[in-house]
């Protein structure tokens, strides 16, 4: 997919990904055949001339202009998501894919309950689908693990938020299905996440669901913030929502102090570069605080976000970076641990997706031209 002379050993490196929606996964061409099999309307052309075809509706994804741009097209593509089977279909075309084109071992994935929950589909239909996928490629022999996280949503009302939790944490998502197996990878849901439109909502508008969720057992937390948002954003959700992880976080690179913090307290950032470059956060991948990140010690995993928005999934995003910042063996080998470390997957797991990038990166670290090995050399 790249030309770079590391392309085989980025394609091999055992990935992790943090940051990507369910949802973000509906290519145009299954939003049409779903829309059709369910019968559901999209737009009309006459409405919208992105929704002629395939392929127009492609040409707009290539020009989304801001956050909420995208965010318009993309709640259109919830509406066509009716049934378990479409979940599943989704989720599996996802994790078979990746786990085979990307050497994925490792997903966290989001969803959006509220948008769905308003249209009727209930939060178990969605759930079930995501189950049915994974045990469906595991059973294929597939070694993935994967877990799914539910986004609150800020451009509704933070009641609706409440709402959410509620029915979450009454409907028993953040148990196992058999309580004797307590164990992360057993849970039906692993954790919370915070998304959708970030301008003027700050953080701490949704601090008591947090800690709601908190007092009811939930530990692993993150927020999208400093995506559009400022770096106080992102102080923010350490400071009020009490989260482990920031997703995008590019605005960090704006306050030295935070960025210092971020380091220190080894708070993993879900960067999604390319995403960034399509939604105008950033006019270039260059601009993309990667570097600074490592000069300072931020960690950070790479993801796609919403891959069939943005024009690709993981694969796409490590070879992108890579034919703009040009990493080494090294500097690889420190995202993929940062990946691994940052997962909420469980040490067992961490320990046997460890061994495998380290097993990859020593036999490429000699490989190297030049046997580069320091972070800038
Ligand atoms: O990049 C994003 N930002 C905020 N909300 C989102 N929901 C899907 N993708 C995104
Ligand atoms: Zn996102």
């Amino acid at each position: 997919m790249c030309n770079h002379p590391l392309h085989p050993f980025l394609v091999s490196l055992p990935k992790t990904e943090h940051h990507m929606h369910l949802e973000g996964s509906l290519s145009p061409e299954l939003l049409f055949r779903l829309s059709a099999k369910n019968n559901i309307p999209l737009p009309s052309p006459e409405t919208d001339p992105a929704f002629s075809s395939v392929e127009s509706l492609y040409e707009r994804y290539s020009s989304f202009t801001s956050l909420d741009d995208f965010l318009h097209y993309y709640y259109i593509g919830f509406t066509v998501l009716v049934h378990e089977s479409d979940f599943e279909e989704l989720a599996y075309a996802y994790l078979s894919t990746q786990s085979r084109e990307a050497n994925l071992r490792h997903a966290e994935v989001f969803f959006d309950p509220q948008v769905h929950i308003a249209r009727g589909i209930s939060i178990e239909t969605i759930v079930s689908g995501w189950e049915s996928a994974l045990q469906k490629v595991q059973k294929e022999g597939v070694d993935i693990s994967a877990q799914l996280i539910p986004c609150f949503l800020r451009h509704l009302d933070v009641k609706d938020s409440e709402r959410c939790l509620s029915l979450l944490l009454s409907g028993g998502f953040f148990k196992p299905p058999n309580p004797a197996e307590e164990k992360p990878s057993s849970r039906r849901l692993e954790g919370i996440g915070l998304c959708s439109t970030e301008l003027d909502k700050p953080p701490s508008t949704w601090a008591h669901i947090f800690t709601t969720a908190k007092q009811a057992g939930i530990t692993n937390t993150t927020a999208h913030a400093g995506e559009e948002g400022p770096a106080e954003y992102i102080t923010a959700a350490l400071d009020d929502l009490h989260v482990t992880r920031i997703d995008h976080g590019v605005s960090a690179a704006d306050d030295e102090n935070l960025m210092d913090r971020l380091a220190k307290e080894q708070v993993l950032v879900t960067v999604c570069p390319v995403s960034n470059v399509r939604l105008r956060v950033k006019q270039k991948l260059e601009q993309v605080p990667l570097r600074r990140f490592m000069e300072k010690g931020v960690r950070f995993s790479l993801n796609s976000d919403d891959p069939a928005y943005f024009g690709g999934y993981l694969q796409s995003v490590y070879c992108a970076v890579q034919e703009v910042f040009g990493f080494t063996v090294a500097q690889w080998a420190v995202i993929a641990r940062n990946g691994v470390e940052g997962s909420w997957c469980g040490e067992e797991r961490k320990r046997v997706l460890m061994g495998e990038v380290e097993g990859v990166v020593g036999a490429w670290a000699g490989k190297e031209e030049g046997g580069r090995l320091g972070w800038f050399s």
